[in-house]
């Protein structure tokens, strides 16, 4: 087996960059190399209390196998007594969350190439049988150039800005997934339509005091578009034919990077210049 062992004193600790739910994420430099990675650290303790064992070992598997710009990488991992190590990318800029809560909303541009970079790195994921990659803002983080790395493990890290709608919201759920019925790829199209909106509008279309509220808004798909800020109709037409009920209706990858609105704002590269982080 090539695979190095890794160990805690293959790296110099950093700053903390965020703390989790089941443990925290840290900066950190291999000694050697002096290749700056961020190392999230999960107590033991924690994966027995929440019985997360074959998620966390599902989840690195998927994770230690993608290869893709658009997807943080999943380096490798280490163990001591009571916690496991993750080495995963570094990515400098950070959550997108945070760029999103700053400004407000993202500009058209912005949003439509961070559509377009998580549409293909999704048709990724669905060529290698990955679906449901769990996406929300708190997922998705920035590089040093702006560019978008999908960086969910199935648990977020809850970043220090607390979110009024933490953990266990209802907000990106595809209906079919609230219904608990049997999902499949299309549940990644309805996440691509929440999100889109929630880029341009800056809140997500069903938010709701409850999660109750939030659940009839799903299942109604009770969407509509607020008079500012001003959204192009090529911008809400895309919108609509994602948050489809009908997951076979709902417009596939493909047709979302041959999209009037995508092909006109999407940056080919991928990285928005205009975004400051
Ligand atoms: C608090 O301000 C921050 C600004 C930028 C960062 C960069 N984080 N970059 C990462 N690269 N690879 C991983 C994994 C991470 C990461 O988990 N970041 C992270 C974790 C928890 C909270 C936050 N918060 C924010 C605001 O980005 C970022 C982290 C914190």
């Amino acid at each position: 087996n090539t695979e190095k062992q890794w160990s805690l004193a293959d790296f110099e600790i950093g700053r903390p960059l965020g703390k989790g739910k089941f443990g925290r994420v840290y900066l950190a430099r291999e000694a050697k190399s002096k290749y700056i990675v961020a190392l999230k650290v999960i107590f033991k303790e924690q994966i027995e209390k929440y019985k997360i064992h074959h998620q966390l070992r599902r989840e690195m598997e998927i994770q230690t196998s993608l290869r893709h710009p658009n997807i943080l990488r999943l380096f490798g991992w280490f163990h001591d007594n009571e916690r496991i190590f993750l080495i995963l990318e570094y990515a400098h800029g950070g959550e997108l969350y945070g760029v999103l809560k700053q400004n407000g909303h993202l500009t058209e541009q912005q949003a439509a190439t961070y559509i377009a970079s998580l549409s293909q790195a999704l048709a990724y994921c669905h060529g290698k049988c990955v679906i449901h990659r769990d996406i929300k803002p708190e997922n998705l983080l920035l590089d040093h150039e702006g560019r978008l790395k999908i960086a969910d493990f199935g648990w977020s890290v809850q970043s220090s800005n607390k979110r009024k709608t933490m953990c266990g919201t209802l907000d990106y759920l595809a209906p079919e997934m609230v219904e608990n019925r049997d999902h499949d790829y299309a549940v990644d199209n309805w996440t691509l339509g929440i999100l889109c909106y929630e880029f341009l509008y800056g809140n997500p279309p069903f938010e709701a005091e409850s999660q109750k509220d939030t659940f009839k808004r799903i299942l109604k798909i009770d969407l509509s578009f607020p008079l500012t800020p001003n959204v192009s109709e090529e911008a809400k037409n895309l919108i609509s034919q994602l948050l489809v009920k009908d997951p076979s209706k709902r417009l596939s990858i493909e047709k979302i990077m041959q999209h009037p609105w995508i092909v006109k704002n999407a940056d080919p590269k991928g990285v928005c210049a205009s975004i400051d982080i």
